[in-house]
């Protein structure tokens, strides 16, 4: 009950908060390691206001926190550092070579991270943005936020450079980063469902060039005007009515 009445009230605020309209949410997204943070990083460098998903992934599992409580529960002490943090890499290997405890660590870890990200979004609502950027990696296999993002933006690279950068950055072994590539959807799913696709195979500048492309397409969009009208039409009708039906009620008890 109590869970339900939660779910309900995170929608509401979803709903009267962001959709399309105070602001409107662009998503960004793609497969693991085809440049989703080297992307993220150059629409900051265009001031782009920003919610990562990963970091905050980082920071609902810091010793202490509900989820790191559950995970050490869930998962046994010998995903936990002696300073209390999460072996991430044992973990890791725990959750890509098991669906059934990669469900586990979702179901923990999921929620908190989409509550983190409202808290985050609404601090933008109040700094009067056009529209934020959500890095999440997952976007369109967790389908949760799906519904209030107004365009998509997805970061594909081709198949060996995805696996090559992977291998590379994280001293996977071919194995290893081709599991991680396999507990996400194909790109190329992802791909037919984005608005905009940066494709980030080639060089960082050819990369720059698309960016700067969304960015103008993002700041021409009006979208968040239209609704900021209707909602400050619908203040000053409300403001209006009150104002007259208080002059009604005294010149009645004249
Ligand atoms: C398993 C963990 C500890 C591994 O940590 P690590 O530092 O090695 O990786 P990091 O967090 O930087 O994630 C790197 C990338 O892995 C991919 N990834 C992470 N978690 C998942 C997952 N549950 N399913 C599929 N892909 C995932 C994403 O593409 C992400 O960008 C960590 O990824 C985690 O806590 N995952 C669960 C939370 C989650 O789903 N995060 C993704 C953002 S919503
Ligand atoms: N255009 C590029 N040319 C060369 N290397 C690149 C390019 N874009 C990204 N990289 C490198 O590829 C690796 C993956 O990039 P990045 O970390 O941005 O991917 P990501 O999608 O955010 O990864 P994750 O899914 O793990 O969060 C990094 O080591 C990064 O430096």
């Amino acid at each position: 009950m109590l869970k339900c009445s939660f779910a309900v009230t995170n929608h509401l605020f979803i709903v009267s908060v962001c959709p399309h309209s105070i602001m409107f949410l662009v998503g960004l997204t793609g497969g693991i390691a085809t440049g989703k943070s080297t992307v993220a990083d150059m629409f900051m460098q265009l001031d782009c206001p920003l919610v990562d998903a990963d970091k905050i992934a980082k920071e609902v599992v810091q010793p202490g926190h509900a989820a790191w409580f559950e995970i050490k529960r869930k998962f046994g002490d010998e995903v936990i550092q002696e300073d209390g943090h999460l072996k991430r890499d044992v973990l890791a290997k725990v959750i890509f070579a098991d669906g059934e405890k990669r469900k586990l660590l979702n179901r923990i870890t999921h929620p908190r991270i989409l509550k983190s990200m409202l808290w985050k979004l609404l601090t933008f609502v109040f700094a009067g943005e056009q529209f934020v950027i959500l890095d999440i990696p997952l976007l369109y296999e967790t389908k949760k936020l799906l519904p209030y993002i107004f365009y998509s933006v997805v970061i594909f690279c081709d198949k060996d450079t995805q696996l090559e950068r992977l291998q590379n950055r994280n001293n996977y072994s071919a194995k290893e980063a081709q599991q991680r590539i396999d507990a996400q959807l194909p790109l190329e799913e992802k791909c037919k469902q984005a608005t905009y696709i940066i494709d980030n195979s080639g060089s960082t500048e050819e990369t720059w060039t698309q960016v700067k492309a969304v960015h103008a397409k993002l700041r021409s969009c009006k979208a968040h005007w239209v609704v900021r009208f209707i909602l400050g039409l619908i203040a000053f009708v409300a403001i209006f009515l009150s104002f007259w039906g208080a002059r009604a009620t005294m010149s009645l008890l004249e």
